[in-house]
């Protein structure tokens, strides 16, 4: 968030709050609550150890996909007690010492043998399971024996996503020298060109802007390209990114290229899969009952009208003290949800698409550092985001898909540590719960609510979210009168990577 940003909402709280006697003693009632709260939770740890056409065959594939290979799976891992089973060149053994990988993850056990004998790879497994190391490491290998320019292109849906695979794919080969660079939407288009003249080995990016220089960087081609890993592979191959993606893969070789899509919800549609040229390939499903993880506490609250922000006010202050991501399905209410969390003295940052870059890189900054405890996100921040920190996950707006459930709440428990989510459905979010739990193939149970607790803050909520929407409000008109609006549309327009919600 910017300094003029924080500096506004600073002064929403401090006017407001200055003036509000109602709202000041909200703030304490919720500080008395937090602290109750912290000390009842480090006595008893209670979080313990899991429009979309496509959701029935979510639920199928990965069921026949658990049957499949349930028994494979142990066998791998019982064979598979460590990466030096793997043949993988020692640097790159060192490299997962250094990161603390002790042993393969059960998809990297699967995945990573057919891979090195150059396979192509279909991975399917849970969210947080150590899917990007699972595609990286065989990679990084047969660099390491012909280390050419452009030598793997992955493609992610977002930027943040690219990014982070790019710190993976830095930290497993940077005692091998492996080169890589990130072209996203919203950067600088000469400075990728530079890089991308530096002749990168791997290149990570977002479809909208690698077609970008695809088409207009002198001297850039992937003419050549080794490998092609499509992370989040499913959402790459969905109607949203169906034109550019098609654009890019015209170009890129299929004679000699590897081929790789990893997602924890698979399309299991040919004729979607067959987009991505795959040739022969090995599908590596690794999956239990359910998609999300065992170690996963999923819950939900029945939420009456009007009352969706004190449900939400109220469990921001059962759950202080711990890191939450708060899902909405707007960027208007991101932005709203995320003032009046501010407003009432609980720190947290929005994170959305109708903010620049540098807003969002620095949003996610502050989050990650804990500097912001919470983070209120749109589905930019549903898929791949990998934040160890995290404990809660609550979707204050239900999403539309339910596979977007499953990577939302997947941004907890990861990697085996325990988290929670925590849904809140109002009377219009019955239908689409319903479908949810239908893929799961479980009841999600109900949240216990203090009521009464809730029904103290109500009044206190409704009037801060006034506020909010009357600051907001006046901020939009400041700026359009400013011509910041147009100004702001069109530096978005220029800016946009095609591809993003
Ligand atoms: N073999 C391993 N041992 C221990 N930790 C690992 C291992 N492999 C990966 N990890 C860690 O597990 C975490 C999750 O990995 P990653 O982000 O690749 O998950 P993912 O399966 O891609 O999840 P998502 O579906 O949400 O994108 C990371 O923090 C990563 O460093």
């Amino acid at each position: 968030m910017t300094a003029e940003k924080k500096a506004r909402i600073g002064a929403v709280k401090k006017n407001k709050i200055g003036k509000s006697n109602e709202l000041s003693s909200l703030a304490a009632k919720i500080k008395a609550k937090a602290l109750e709260n912290q000390k009842k939770l480090e006595n008893s740890e209670e979080l313990s150890s899991g429009s979309d056409d496509d959701d029935e065959e979510v639920v199928r594939d990965l069921q026949k996909g658990a049957k499949d290979t349930r028994e494979d799976t142990k066998d791998e891992e019982e064979v598979l007690e460590s990466f030096a089973d793997l043949n993988v060149v020692p640097e790159l053994l060192e490299a997962c010492r250094n990161l603390n990988f002790t042993k393969p993850t059960p998809i990297q056990a699967k995945a990573i043998p057919p891979a090195l004998e150059g396979k192509d790879i279909i991975g399917l497994a849970q969210t947080g399971s150590g899917k990007t190391a699972a595609f990286a490491i065989p990679i990084l290998n047969k660099l390491w024996h012909d280390q050419s320019p452009y030598y793997a292109c992955i493609l992610a849906p977002t930027r943040e996503l690219a990014q982070q695979i790019k710190e993976t794919f830095d930290s497993l080969g940077a005692v091998m020298g492996a080169r890589t660079t990130c072209i996203v939407g919203g950067m600088n288009m000469m400075d990728q060109a530079r890089d991308l003249m530096r002749k990168p080995h791997i290149i990570i990016a977002t479809p909208g802007r690698l077609m970008d220089h695809l088409e207009n960087t002198k001297g850039f081609s992937l003419r050549k390209l080794k490998f092609l890993v499509m992370d989040e592979a499913d959402r790459l191959l969905d109607m949203e990114f169906g034109p550019v993606l098609d654009r890019i893969l015209k170009i890129l070789p299929t004679q000699g290229r590897t081929t790789y899509l990893f997602s924890a919800t698979m399309t299991s549609k040919i004729e979607k899969l067959q987009r991505a040229s795959l040739t022969d390939p090995v599908k590596c499903a690794v999956s239990n009952k359910y998609q999300t993880v065992d170690t996963l506490v999923q819950t939900l609250m029945v939420v009456p009208g009007g009352l969706k922000n004190t449900y939400l006010i109220y469990l921001l202050n059962e759950f202080v003290g711990k890191t939450i991501i708060v899902f909405t399905r707007t960027k208007a209410n991101a932005e709203r949800i995320s003032a009046l969390c501010n407003l009432l003295e609980f720190s947290a940052t929005a994170l959305h698409g109708d903010l620049n870059q540098n807003q969002r890189t620095g949003a996610l900054d502050l989050f990650k550092a804990g500097r912001r405890s919470i983070l209120v996100a749109t589905d930019v921040a549903a898929r791949g985001l990998d934040i160890p920190s995290v404990d809660i996950v609550i979707n204050y707006d239900i999403p539309v898909d339910s596979k977007s459930y499953i990577h939302r709440v997947g941004r907890t428990a990861r990697a085996g540590r325990s988290g929670k989510s925590i849904s809140l459905v109002s009377q219009y979010d019955l239908e689409l719960i319903l479908r949810i739990e239908e893929v799961l193939g479980k009841k999600l149970p109900k949240e216990n609510v203090d009521k009464d607790m809730i029904m103290s803050l109500r009044n206190s909520v409704d009037k801060a979210n006034g506020e909010v929407i009357m600051e907001l409000n006046r901020r939009n008109k400041e700026k359009a009168a400013r011509g910041g609006g147009r100004r702001a549309r069109m530096a978005a327009k220029m800016d946009m990577d095609k591809e993003e919600r």
